[in-house]
């Protein structure tokens, strides 16, 4: 399986529009891949909390539909990281957008741990309530957000729902960077799955971003960690590891504290 992450450069010299029609014609070029994955919030950047409202679109927005058309021409799976989604009776979401190689929504799931404690997205927008996954042919897909990584219950959730490899859109800070890469190797080696970690480049609104987006396989390796700039990262996995991992080192048959156990393949 061969997927393909995006590291946008998300910054202000650059319109929403622009970047728009840039981000659709780099999904587009990843005709070939399986599946191929883009940031959090890369049409206003994850910081920019004055924008949350002024750029939120409603579900089936013009982000939506351009890459809905996106993945379609390009035949490939996309996760294509999150948009601020405007719903019409609730509050904003942080929502990310599932679609299938002919283009149709297949997820969409809504930030359930918002950042920014007493400020930011933590106020601004509302709060998911449902785990998602996504059934691909070769894995299924565990969907979660930035600062998600940070809650392992979440991803234990998402294992006994069947997922085997999550795949993490974010727009995660460079004065973090070491939490980003030392979380997503956690949350591969705990869980035994793949963890593909999509951020974004660049600076916005005064906060630098992180950069190294990164692939971990189940046993906790490095595949690939991207620079710090705008980068295309392409690596190939053998969805196989996962079920091998599980079954050479069976940890996650030996929870305890009353969770329900994993489903046994
Ligand atoms: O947890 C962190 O350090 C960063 C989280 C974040 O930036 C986000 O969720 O948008």
């Amino acid at each position: 399986m061969r997927a393909s992450l995006i590291q946008i450069d998300v910054n202000e010299n650059e319109s929403l529009e622009a970047r728009r029609r840039r981000v659709t014609a780099l999904v587009r070029e990843q005709a070939g891949a399986d599946l191929v994955v883009l940031p959090e919030l890369w049409t206003t950047g994850a910081f920019a909390y004055e924008e949350f409202a002024t750029e939120a679109e409603p579900l089936e927005g013009p982000t939506f539909e351009a890459m809905a058309k996106a993945a379609g021409d390009a035949g490939v799976w996309l996760h294509a990281g999150s948009i601020p989604e405007r719903d019409p009776e609730g509050p904003l979401y942080n929502t990310a957008l599932v679609f299938s190689p002919t283009g149709e929504l297949a997820a969409a799931y809504r930030k359930i741990h918002r950042f920014g404690f007493d400020k930011g997205e933590a106020v601004l927008m509302g709060a998911g309530q449902d785990l998602v996954t996504v059934r691909l042919p070769e894995t299924t897909l565990g969907v979660a957000t930035c600062y998600d990584l940070r809650f392992p219950e979440l991803f234990r959730a998402l294992v006994d729902a069947g997922a085997e490899t999550m795949v993490v859109s974010a727009g995660w800070p460079e004065r973090r960077r070491a939490h980003w890469t030392l979380l997503a190797k956690a949350r591969a080696v705990e869980n035994q799955a793949f963890v593909l970690a999509c951020g974004t480049a660049g600076t916005h609104a005064g906060v630098p971003q992180a950069g190294h987006s990164i692939v971990v396989d189940p046993w906790g390796e490095v595949l690939a960690e991207a620079g710090a700039g705008e980068q295309v990262l392409t690596v190939d996995l053998d969805p196989a590891r996962v079920a091998a991992t599980r079954e050479q080192f069976p940890a996650l048959k030996d929870r305890l504290l009353g969770l329900a156990p994993p489903a046994r393949r």
